[in-house]
């Protein structure tokens, strides 16, 4: 953790406007069909000593982001300042000099391990990628020196095993220790807890702390689990389908969380309750949805216990609440219904606008004014107009902006429910008209 770490010093890293997006599929024409926006905008300052967290359910970018920091995939533009050079821009062989100082500890132990080499070669490699050593004896020192740092006592003991021999913490050790043996500056831990058993996580943890202050290590952890990222973390970063939607002190994120998705992991985090462990409890309204397409407006309002009018209500959202609500209804209420909609593939379904082809469109008009109010999540609370037109009804819109982000005490957060600060190159629903206050 960060101990005495100057926020007026310059940052070890500081990351601006960062982009990754990946081109999925390629028509016949060789056109591209869709773009995932893994990382979309994201912005960030790291002082040396200091661990950002990174969390989310899984999907929401987090390893996207931590690789494109170390430039393990190419980001599609932004700023990456690592010591005041931007790794943006820089092509393989500028950055192979800069390896030894960025390093990452991945998940799992088996799959970074070569099991055909021992212990002192595998743990060792990096020293010979870098130049570091000239003789195995000298590497053998190194590897000495740092699985005794690790825990794995005697060293010299291991020195020749394979990493098959060992447990699962053991190996994830090897993993660290392999990580930090060329003395890296930063370090990106990408769930480097999340394949070992209950019973040892806790101490790998305390262990990268311990490393962190004798190395002085700065670390980006992450995580899906906020528990974990408190213990670890002084500022944490929630990511939801590549944006920060809260980011600040990690003590702040707990004791007084402003974003409703900050809220649903909290709640999720399981609870001892008299005597018997918690039970992990869901996150609410289902899943991430696809990150190829996006919702409009606050990507996080489709499950967001709190969304109002402005906070993206497109066609597809009251296509979702009523087919939920036919789930739930009587076979004579679902009926009914299902025959006064006619089919739902048949709507013309647009951001701002649903058309549903009807037999009875005044009746159907009717319905919707009726029980619009009534359907799940909050949808009909955006419709600006049910009109009738000859054998359609046609439901609109009004505006519903991304959100931008807001400073709102002492930390940052994109969500309407602090004021309607409009994201400039967000996705939107309704005219240009609701661009009037823009923020990235
Ligand atoms: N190489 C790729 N090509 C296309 N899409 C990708 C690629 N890598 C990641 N994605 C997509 O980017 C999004 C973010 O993925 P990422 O793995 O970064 O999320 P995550 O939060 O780390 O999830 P997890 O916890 O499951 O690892 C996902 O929709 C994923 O499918």
């Amino acid at each position: 953790m960060v101990t005495g770490s100057d926020s007026d010093a310059e940052p070890l890293m500081s990351v601006r406007d960062l982009n990754t997006h990946f081109t999925t599929g390629r028509n016949l024409l060789g056109r591209t069909q869709g773009v995932v926006k893994a990382v979309d905008g994201v912005n960030f300052e790291l002082h040396r000593g200091e661990v950002l967290g990174l969390v989310g359910e899984s999907g929401s970018g987090k390893s996207t982001l931590g690789r494109s920091l170390l430039k393990l995939v190419q980001p599609t533009s932004g700023e990456i300042r690592y010591q005041g050079r931007d790794l943006v821009p820089m092509s393989e062989s500028q950055m192979r000099p800069m390896r030894r100082e960025l390093s990452m500890i991945f998940q799992d132990p088996n799959a970074s391990m070569n099991p055909a080499m021992t212990i002192a070669q595998g743990v060792g490699h990096p020293l010979w990628i870098h130049g570091m050593v000239e003789t195995r004896a000298e590497a053998r020192e190194w590897v000495v020196d740092m699985l005794e740092r690790v825990g794995l006592q005697p060293a010299r003991n291991y020195l020749d095993r394979y990493p098959e021999e060992l447990s699962g913490g053991q190996k994830q050790r090897l993993v660290i220790a392999r990580s930090l043996i060329t003395k890296p500056s930063f370090v990106i831990a990408d769930e480097p807890v999340a394949a070992l058993d209950m019973s040892v996580r806790a101490r790998v943890l305390e262990l990268m702390l311990e490393l962190q202050e004798e190395l002085d290590l700065t670390y980006v952890f992450i995580t899906h689990d906020l528990a974990t990222a408190r213990f670890m973390c002084d500022r944490i970063g929630i990511l939801y389908l590549g944006r920060f939607v809260e980011y600040g002190d990690a003590d702040l994120m707990f004791s007084d969380p402003q974003h409703p998705y900050t809220r649903a992991l909290l709640s999720a985090i399981p609870q001892p309750e008299a005597g018997r462990r918690g039970r992990e409890k869901t996150l609410p309204r289902g899943e991430i949805p696809d990150a190829a397409r996006p919702p409009a407006g606050c990507r996080f309002h489709p499950r967001c216990p709190q969304a109002f009018e402005v906070c993206g209500w497109e066609g597809q959202d009251l296509i979702d609440a009523l087919e939920e609500r036919w789930t739930q209804v009587d076979p004579e209420t679902y009926e009914r219904e299902t025959k006064l909609f006619g089919k739902l593939d048949n709507a013309e379904v647009a951001r701002e606008s649903v058309r549903f082809s009807a037999s009875a469109p005044e009746d159907l008009a009717e319905w919707l004014h009726e029980h619009g109010p009534n359907l799940h999540a909050n949808v009909f609370s955006a419709v600006t107009e049910v009109r009738v037109e000859s054998s359609h009804v046609l439901v609109r819109f009004g505006a519903g902006p991304e959100p931008a982000m807001q400073k709102v005490d002492r930390r940052d957060v994109a969500c309407h429910l602090h004021g309607v600060l409009v994201r400039e190159s967000g996705v939107h629903v309704g005219g240009p008209e609701v661009l009037h206050q823009t923020a990235r």
